[in-house]
């Protein structure tokens, strides 16, 4: 059903396989008719968000934007997972420079993602934890199969959702359940999060998922771009400003935070208790 297309110079179909290939780590699938692009994470086993894994969506998001994408799926390619958010190896004793790079991209995805002016939905196809569950809420529209989680479950690892992230839960579900969900690093059940907003649609199955994904898209791509644009970036324009005018601050937040003994401390033991399952 999906061919790649060699309009939007992701190139001819050897030339895809190559940008895909570079790492692997994104699927990005063209349909040929609408333009629409399918991203699907690919680092099994729980798409863990690591440096080269955020590097790859970046890519993909800055030439999905410069080739002028009419739209963009996320999902993965995980049976169970959507993503488990940020890769605890990469907070887990790194060197300075190393997590200095690492949130350095993290930001450049998000900011990418959150401002894309092409509409954008989350296929969320599986559990959807703290950083996995920022990229489900930085897309406009978010759809997810039964009985699976979803959250900023931070504190409950000795850690703190950064303030762009809790922005951006706050925008979704409103500050009151917000500060409740944070605070207490609540992991929503799929049914939960459809009932306080957290989620738009719940599907039956994965197939459900796709099929709802791309009726959004359809009623999206009925609209005219610029205005439809307009409107989004008006409605972002101050969470994503209150970001890229202090990155500087943001990373040193998480620098010295996670350099805290206490803090390694906490992300050793839930490494353990996650190896030991
Ligand atoms: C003031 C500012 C301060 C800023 C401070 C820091 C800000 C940090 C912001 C965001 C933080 C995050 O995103 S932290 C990540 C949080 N993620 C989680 O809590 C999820 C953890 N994972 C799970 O709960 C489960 O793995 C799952 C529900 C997602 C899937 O379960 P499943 O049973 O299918 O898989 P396993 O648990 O067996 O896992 C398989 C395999 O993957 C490893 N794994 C899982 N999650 C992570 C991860 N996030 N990072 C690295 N590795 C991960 C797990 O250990 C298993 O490994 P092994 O196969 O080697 O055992």
């Amino acid at each position: 059903m999906f061919v790649l297309r060699q309009c939007l110079t992701l190139g001819t179909k050897s030339s895809v396989r190559n940008f895909a290939a570079a790492t692997n780590l994104v699927n990005v699938k063209i349909n040929e008719d609408t333009g629409v692009v399918i991203m699907e994470l690919n680092k099994p086993p729980v798409n863990s968000l690591n440096y080269e894994l955020l590097e790859a969506m970046h890519r993909t998001l800055v030439k999905l934007e410069n080739e002028r994408c009419s739209g963009m799926i996320l999902t993965s390619s995980s049976p169970n997972t959507f993503s488990a958010g940020l890769d605890l190896l990469e907070m887990y004793k790194p060197t300075v420079d190393k997590a200095r790079k690492f949130w350095g991209m993290l930001q450049n995805t998000w900011i990418k993602l959150y401002s894309a002016p092409y509409p954008t939905v989350a296929a969320i196809n599986g559990h959807s934890p703290a950083g996995g569950c920022l990229l489900a809420m930085s897309c406009e529209y978010r759809i997810m199969v039964p009985k699976k989680k979803i959250g900023l479950n931070e504190t409950q690892l000795g850690i703190v959702a950064p303030q762009w992230f809790q922005d951006c839960m706050k925008n979704i579900i409103g500050s009151r359940q917000a500060e409740k969900a944070l605070i207490a690093g609540t992991l929503f059940s799929s049914e939960e999060a459809a009932k306080i907003g957290l989620i738009d649609e719940l599907a039956t199955d994965k197939e459900d998922l796709m099929k709802k994904a791309h009726d959004f898209m359809d009623e999206q791509l009925g609209l005219p771009p610029l205005a439809r644009s307009t409107v989004k970036i008006g409605f972002r324009k101050d969470t994503l400003n209150r970001l890229i005018n202090s990155r500087e601050v943001d990373t040193k937040y998480f620098i010295d935070f996670i350099f805290q003994p206490k803090v390694q401390e906490s992300l050793e033991m839930y490494l353990q208790a996650l190896k030991k399952k």
